[in-house]
This record gives structure tokens, C-alpha cells and sequence, in this order.
């Protein structure tokens, strides 16, 4: 399953977020996971649900009226400090967390009203655009301390005859996540010396940035828009990198409605009604609210995640089925199963993903929208529905 970790300082709304986001109101009774720790659990992303291009809906626990949410993972990491990659106020051990996650969402806090260690001041007069670079450089500090410790055993591989720069630094740093294709990309855009012996700190800073840009992109959320002081929000979102304004606050609250029946309100809707009794307090943050939602399009939490995959690890949602004219598994559940997958790939991958002891028993797929064999070079599409027929039973 994907991973996406909740960085950012102390008091910056992480927990909100997370337990906004990993509340069991859609049914994950599927992923006996859903809570493996106290700071790892199960969310989704949300994307249209093929059952849209029906005329009846799925009924799948996962598909709210066409809206389909597919499960992904969820780290809450604890607030990181300047100097954390020193190890100040536990950051190594934080930022080793971070190393399970494929991408990052950096929870900002935009009001302006707590310093860089998450400690309240007078609101506006902390510039959090300050907190968005820090957390980027300590990531990037941090990895670089990793190259650093591990360097000299590649300078012990570079003695051997067969010795390969792209293979020793992609072991050095496959615990991150890195690839050998991520380490020969970045690879490809540095200037380096071909001897490891004659790298310099610059050489291994460069590396570390870059295979961190690589393996752990970042999305911005500019959290406590509600309360942001005057500009904040816009400065946030005039940076060169993606930022989403966000209410964490205001999700819990509209989930918790929703749960009681209160509140009418899917996780990423752009508006929400009031459809039952609430107190004359829970009415007045309704209020509240809906003028931040309306300004954003919503309370930015569930555009987030889904900017985080659909965006940056720019990934698509295909659904295999076994009966391509019905749409079900074997069982007759319609849209069972949805998978995320990197853009690019086939029908083949898909069939790994379901099957991952397919082996060879691979024969073909079928796009049951058109009920026509796809080739297995075929790339598939958002929203694909595919047969895989296989050998197995
Ligand atoms: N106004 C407003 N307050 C928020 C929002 N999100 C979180 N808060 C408040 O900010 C404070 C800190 O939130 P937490 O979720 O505990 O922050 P954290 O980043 O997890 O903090 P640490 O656990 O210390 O790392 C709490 O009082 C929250 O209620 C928001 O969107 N708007």
C-alpha cells in the first residue's frame, strides 16, 4: 500500500490531520491494519468510481454515490525542530520514519501564532514560510548524514575492478526507498568525480538533495487557513512548489457531523449542509467554516492526499474485475477491488498487483468497458476496468 508521512513542527496540526483522515467512516474492514500503531493507520484518496458510467451505482463500502476512496497508508510523525537531523528534540528518530513513507505532506502552520518549535506567540509574528523551508532542509540534512556515515564503504567498493557507482550508491541508499533508476537520475543532472575518494561535502550534500526531491516529494499544507493572519496564505501559495490551504480542524469537525448525521458531507466535497440537531456552538463553527471552505473549495485535507498520489507520485486507479460485462468479482460484488498504480503501467502489472505469485500463468487482459483484448503494452488509464485472464484458478 502507499505510504504518505505527516511532517512538519510541533503544534503545526498534524494529529488533526491524521486523525481527521483516518477516521473508519468508510468501511476499511477489508485492511485488518487500519490501526498498527498509534501513529500509523489507513486513509484514501478519492477519485471518481467507474460505477459513474452506469446507470446504478456500485454499492461498494468504498464508493460513496460515485465518490470511490482507496485505501492508502498514513504516517503521523512526531514535530521535528530545527536541528532535528543533529538529533535535537528526538529528530533522527522522526526523521527515520520518514524513510518507510513514498511522499510527504509538510503540515505548515499558517496562522503565524507559533514559533519554529511549536511554541504559541503573538499571531503573525512567526513567518511560516520559514517552517515550510526548514523541514525540507532538515530531510535533506539528515540524508546527507546517512551518505556521510555510509561513504566509506563505498570507497571500499571502488577498489574492486567491478566496481559501479550507480549500483554501490543505489545499495547504500535503497533503505530510503531509492532505486538504481532514482540514483542514475540524479545521477545524470550532478557533476561529480568518477572516484569516490574525490567526492567533497558539496558532491554528498548534492547527492543527498537530490535523491530526496526524488524518493520523498512534498506537498505543502498550509494548515489553520482559518485562522491564518492576513497574506499568510497567499505568500504560501505564491512559492514554486505545491501548497494547499487547509482546515485540519474544520475536516474533524465536518467528519465527527457526518457521523452523527448532522452534518451532510463527503471527505473532499467543496461545500457542506447542516441536516440535523446541532448546538448553538457547533453551529456557529459550522458558520465558521463555510466561509473557509468556500473560500478554498473545501477544507484542503482530502485535496492533499490525493495531490499527493494523483499528483506527485502521479499514480492512477484501476479496478480488476472478473466478470468483464458485470463488472464483479466471483462473489458478484460489483468494483470489488481498486489498485493504485504508477502512470505507465499495463495490464501485466496490474495482474502482479493482484496476483503476485502470477508468475508466467499471465495470458491476457480484457478493458471491460469495451469488452476488447488490450495489448500488454497497453498503459493503462484513471479509472480503468480490466479482466486478467490467467492460468489460475
Ligand atoms: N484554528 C485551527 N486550529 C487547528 C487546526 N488544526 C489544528 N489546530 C489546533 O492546533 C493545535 C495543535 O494541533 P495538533 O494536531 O496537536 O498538532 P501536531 O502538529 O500534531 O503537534 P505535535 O503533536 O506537538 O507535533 C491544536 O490545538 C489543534 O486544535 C486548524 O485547521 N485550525
Amino acid at each position: 500500500m502507499l505510504s504518505i508521512a505527516l511532517a512538519g513542527k510541533p503544534n503545526a496540526g498534524k494529529s488533526t490531520f491524521y486523525s481527521a483522515a483516518t477516521r473508519a467512516e468508510v468501511d476499511v474492514a477489508n485492511y485488518p491494519f487500519t490501526t498498527i500503531d498509534a501513529n500509523r493507520g489507513v486513509t484514501h484518496v478519492r477519485t471518481d468510481c467507474p460505477c459513474l458510467d452506469r446507470d446504478e451505482r456500485c454499492g461498494n463500502d468504498n464508493c460513496h454515490d460515485g465518490k470511490r476512496y482507496v485505501p492508502v497508508e498514513l504516517l503521523d510523525v512526531a514535530g521535528l525542530v530545527p536541528g532535528a537531523h543533529e538529533g535535537k528534540g528526538l529528530g533522527n528518530q522522526f526523521l527515520d520514519e520518514l524513510t518507510n513513507a513514498d511522499v510527504i505532506v509538510n503540515v505548515v502552520d499558517a496562522s503565524g501564532a507559533t514559533d519554529e518549535k511549536g511554541e504559541p506567540v503573538e499571531p503573525g509574528s512567526h513567518d511560516p514560510l520559514d517552517d515550510v523551508d526548514f523541514i525540507e532542509s532538515e530531510m535533506d540534512l539528515w540524508l546527507a548524514g546517512i551518505v556521510d556515515r555510509n561513504w566509506e564503504s563505498v570507497e571500499r567498493k571502488s577498489r574492486s575492478p567491478e566496481f559501479d557507482m550507480d549500483e554501490a550508491l543505489a545499495d547504500m541508499l535503497t533503505g530510503f526507498g531509492a532505486t538504481q533508476a532514482d540514483v542514475q537520475a540524479v545521477l545524470r543532472g550532478l557533476d561529480y568525480p568518477d572516484d569516490p575518494m574525490a567526492w567533497t561535502d558539496e558532491d554528498r550534500e548534492a547527492l543527498a538533495r537530490d535523491v530526496r526531491r526524488r524518493t520523498k516529494p512534498i506537498v505543502v499544507v498550509a494548515n489553520k487557513a482559518d485562522v491564518a493572519s492576513e497574506g499568510n496564505v497567499e505568500r504560501l501559495l505564491a512559492l514554486d512548489k505545491p501548497v494547499i490551504p487547509a482546515t485540519a480542524q474544520g475536516e474533524l469537525a465536518l467528519r465527527k457531523g457526518a457521523e452523527a448525521g448532522a452534518v451532510d458531507y463527503d471527505p473532499g466535497d467543496e461545500s457542506f449542509g447542516v441536516v440535523g440537531e446541532v448546538s448553538d456552538a457547533q453551529r456557529e463553527l459550522l458558520d465558521g467554516l463555510r466561509d473557509t471552505v468556500a473560500e478554498y473549495g473545501g477544507t484542503g485535507v482530502q485535496a492533499a492526499l490525493d495531490y499527493a498520489v494523483y499528483d506527485l507520485l502521479d499514480h492512477l486507479t484501476a479496478y480488476p474485475v472478473q466478470d468483464a460485462s458485470k463488472w464483479t468479482d466471483a462473489k458478484g460484488n460489483v468494483l470489488p477491488d481498486a489498485f493504485l498504480l504508477p502512470r505507465g503501467s499495463t495490464p501485466v502489472d496490474l495482474a502482479y498487483a493482484v496476483h503476485s505469485d502470477i508468475g508466467d500463468g499471465y495470458l491476457h487482459a480484457v478493458d471491460a468497458r469495451s469488452s476488447r483484448e488490450i495489448s500488454d503494452s497497453y498503459e493503462l488509464a484513471e479509472g480503468d476496468v480490466v479482466k486478467i485472464v490467467s492460468t489460475a484458478k
